[in-house]
């Protein structure tokens, strides 16, 4: 059927036109058109690039007032029905606008890809005979042109091919073009398809017992026509990943296709062998180290039916597949599935949409995890397997705990434990490789006392105070209790009492003064802006061309380092007093997830942690290997307090440069919020304003406003009509508000 009337999401994201518009399809575009192509459309006075989201063939408007679309401006549709709902999905649960959800699920590589022309005739061949023998017989070389596409109609000619049949200029078809006889239609190019590595091919392993009942559970699981969520809990080296593999199988075997979601820093040639080796060309990898030519061609590659497997980050989660079976998540845990720019969607829970629209299956695979998804298999919500083992019974490695306080006490100032720095000695003379942690990059914003270990804690919130230098006072960045910073320990009196701060540089420096014959890698933010260089620093370690390897979570996980006997984790107090809620649970999956980079060779490993908070569940447990009893503990602290998964929250950031208007709005919206709640009797708390613990960002002023609440849609509400309110009785300027439904990280 040829649809007359389509509607169209244009490329505006501003509230008053976030929605639909209805657009005339020109006649010679009625056969072509879908739902999901880009567009180019009228708009006031200028035109837009919108997207097609539904196609009608009568409306009740009076059609005289009903524009035209210009001309389609991709060639082929960039999403289908269940992509688009997915879209309206998140539009409306992560509260964006469509337009900005619709661009998060089409293919980057698209909006910025060079097209080729393609001539075509304007009209039929009659009429363009009668046009032909109207050109004046100067204009020889254009009706030579004429002449040759009339004769090789319908054959997709290039602009540059054209030119040299018939030996002229494209100036001359332009000239044409501009006559009104020709027009150009553009179509993608081919580049390179993703430089091939010939992987070796692996056939499945035979799976132990555990392995075994996972997999007949997920099959199980598959076989059912409703969707379904696994989560599949293993330590690290126990071999999640050949039950992924084998469930992946089956699914191809059905015919259907299956997404891998890894991690961004985890994706590495070594990761992605490991599922090229299985399944060969059907793999397309995807994520944002690709170039955006390269992301696009894989992008083809699934719509087209080519690859039926994708490997990739949080993105491939969009993968334009037609029949989807199963969705992997591995590292579920991992905050890298949280989006960071809008819509700031979990990916775990668009994988669980998405797999509900194509009653699909989704498996979460994790050493550690997050306290939600352990929450909903006790809840019945969500089915569960347990690989407890690693491969061959190979031991968890032995974790030591150092207190650092009693390091003081012993008069050693260094950032080196007396037992982490023999440690290091020892296998600096046995030749063998040590991996140095320091969890987190600079940012840190708490007072400790490197006596006691003593953390300001707001009494209200169980979060640690954030150190506000200008203002030389602790906040609390939740509730905005205050606290002057205290000169003396108000626990043992002592005047080690300071704001805390240690960076990998330093950590560096001392490194090399203590061990002067140490070969030292550095790896972090700073060391990795250059692509490919993460992956030139793990391979130099790989090869062992380096003794120590320096980092921050980026080296937690993803690689097999077979030489490393020994961890050191430099201090677990700045992810465990990140002024979060979250911060004991970050902290646990951290230390565990570290712990698992050793051991996994011949000779066995040691893991030794430092910290002035020693005796704290989230640090012995994890020296424990314990998740059950972390999770027992953690589950009964959040229901005391309220927190997540027990309540939702929405943060809402007020950020500008103009450090009193962000203020001052920040405040106005508190207060229309304040007043909605009373007005509305929401079940709803709203804390703040505030300003944010990064109070300073990128030259722009930071406040933040935390609603709460046990249903979420009625902060979902409240956020919205505050914000509308907001929007009509001001003048915003340049101060932007960033909304996050159920955010992860609140600085
Ligand atoms: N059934 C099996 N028989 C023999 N070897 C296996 C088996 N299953 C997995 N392995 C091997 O054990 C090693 C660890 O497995 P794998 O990397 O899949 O574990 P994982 O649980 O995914 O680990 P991590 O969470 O640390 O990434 C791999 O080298 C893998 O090839
Ligand atoms: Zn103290
Ligand atoms: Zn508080």
């Amino acid at each position: 059927m040829e649809c007359k009337y389509a509607k169209v999401v244009v490329d505006l994201p501003v509230s008053e036109v976030d929605k639909p518009f209805t657009y005339a399809i020109p006649v010679e575009l009625r056969k072509e058109i879908e739902i999901g192509y880009e567009v180019k459309v009228p708009f006031g006075n200028r035109s837009l690039t919108g997207y097609v989201v539904g196609l009608m063939d009568k409306i009740e408007t009076d059609i005289k007032n009903i524009k035209e679309i210009i001309k389609l401006t991709s060639y082929l549709s960039l999403f289908n029905e269940e992509i688009l709902k997915l879209a309206e999905w998140m539009a409306n649960y992560y509260q964006s606008h469509l337009i900005t959800a619709l661009k998060c699920v089409i293919p980057s590589g698209q909006r910025k890809k060079k097209e080729k022309r393609i001539v075509k005739l304007k009209y039929s061949l009659p009429k363009m005979k009668e046009k032909l023998a109207e050109m004046s017989s100067r204009a020889y070389k254009q009706k030579e042109v004429l002449q040759y596409l009339m004769e090789n109609q319908g054959g997709h000619l290039r602009t540059s091919t054209l030119a040299k049949a018939v030996n002229t200029t494209s100036g001359t078809i332009r000239r044409l073009y501009e006559k009104g006889l020709i027009r150009y239609e553009e179509v993608d190019v081919r580049r390179n398809p993703y430089s091939e590595v010939d992987f070796d091919s692996t056939n499945p392993l035979t799976l132990n017992q555990e392995q075994r009942k996972a997999l007949n559970k997920a099959e199980k699981l598959l076989n059912q026509s409703e969707a379904s969520t696994m989560l599949l809990k293993g330590v690290t080296g126990s071999g999640k990943t050949e039950v992924y593999l084998q469930a992946i199988s089956k699914v191809l075997d059905e015919g259907e296709e299956a997404i891998v979601l890894i991690p961004e820093i985890s994706l590495t040639p070594q990761t992605v062998e490991r599922f090229k080796g299985r399944f060969g060309r059907q793999v397309a990898i995807y994520h944002s180290r690709l170039s955006n030519g390269e992301r696009y061609d894989e992008w083809l590659r699934m719509k087209k039916g080519k690859a039926k497997v994708v490997v990739g980050a949080r993105s491939a989660v969009f993968a334009p597949f037609n029949n989807l079976g199963l969705i992997i998540i591995d590292e579920e845990h991992e905050t890298s599935y949280k989006q960071s720019s809008h819509p700031k969607y979990q990916t775990r829970d668009v994988a669980t949409k998405r797999a509900e629209l194509n009653e699909a299956m989704v498996i979460l695979g994790t050493a550690t995890p997050a306290l939600e998804t352990y929450y909903r298999v006790q809840e019945g919500e969500h089915e569960f397997a347990n690989l407890s083992k690693r491969i061959d019974d190979k031991p968890l490695p032995p974790v030591e705990v150092i207190d650092m306080r009693e390091e003081l006490k012993a008069d050693n100032r260094s950032m080196f434990s007396k037992p982490l720095a023999t440690a290091i000695e020892d296998r600096l003379a046995k030749n063998e490789q040590i991996i140095l942690f320091l969890n987190r990059r600079g940012f840190s914003t708490f007072v400790l006392c490197r006596e006691c270990g003593f953390v300001l804690e707001c009494p209200n919130c169980d979060v640690s105070l954030t150190y506000h230098a200008d203002q030389v006072s602790l906040r609390c960045h939740y509730c905005d209790h205050r606290k002057k910073v205290p000169d003396i320990c108000p626990q043992c009196q002592s005047r080690y009492i300071k704001y805390f701060g240690v960076g990998t540089q330093k950590v560096e420096e001392a490194a090399k003064d203590e061990f002067p014959t140490a070969r030292i890698l550095r790896m972090d933010v700073d060391t990795t802006t250059r692509k490919g260089s993460h992956q030139a620093i793990i391979d130099e370690f790989k090869n062992q061309d380096a003794d120590i390897l320096l980092g921050t979570q980026m080296i937690a996980k993803g690689h097999d380092f077979v030489n490393v006997t020994l961890v050191g984790v430099i201090t677990a107090d700045i992810t465990l007093n990140f002024p979060d809620f979250r911060a004991a649970e970050h902290t646990f999956q951290l230390l565990t997830q570290v712990a698992g980079r050793t051991g996994r060779g011949e000779v066995t490993g040691e893991v030794i942690i430092q910290t002035y908070n020693s005796d704290h569940y989230s640090i012995q447990l994890a020296k424990e290997h314990n998740y059950e009893a972390f999770y027992d503990l953690e589950i009964n602290f959040r229901e005391k307090l309220n927190y997540p998964p027990f309540s939702n929250l929405i943060n809402l950031t007020i950020k500008g440069e103009d450090e009193v208007e962000v203020g001052r709005i920040a405040n106005k919206l508190g207060a229309i919020l304040n007043q909605q709640v009373e007005e509305e009797e929401l079940k709803a708390e709203v804390w703040g304003p505030v300003p944010a613990p990064l109070a300073k960002l990128r030259g722009n002023y930071r406040w933040q406003i935390i609603l709460k609440s046990d249903n979420l849609d009625q902060i979902r509400r409240l956020n919205e009509s505050g914000l509308e309110i907001l929007d009509n009785s001001n003048n915003l300027g340049s101060v932007t508000i960033a909304v996050d439904v159920d955010p992860i990280e609140m600085l």
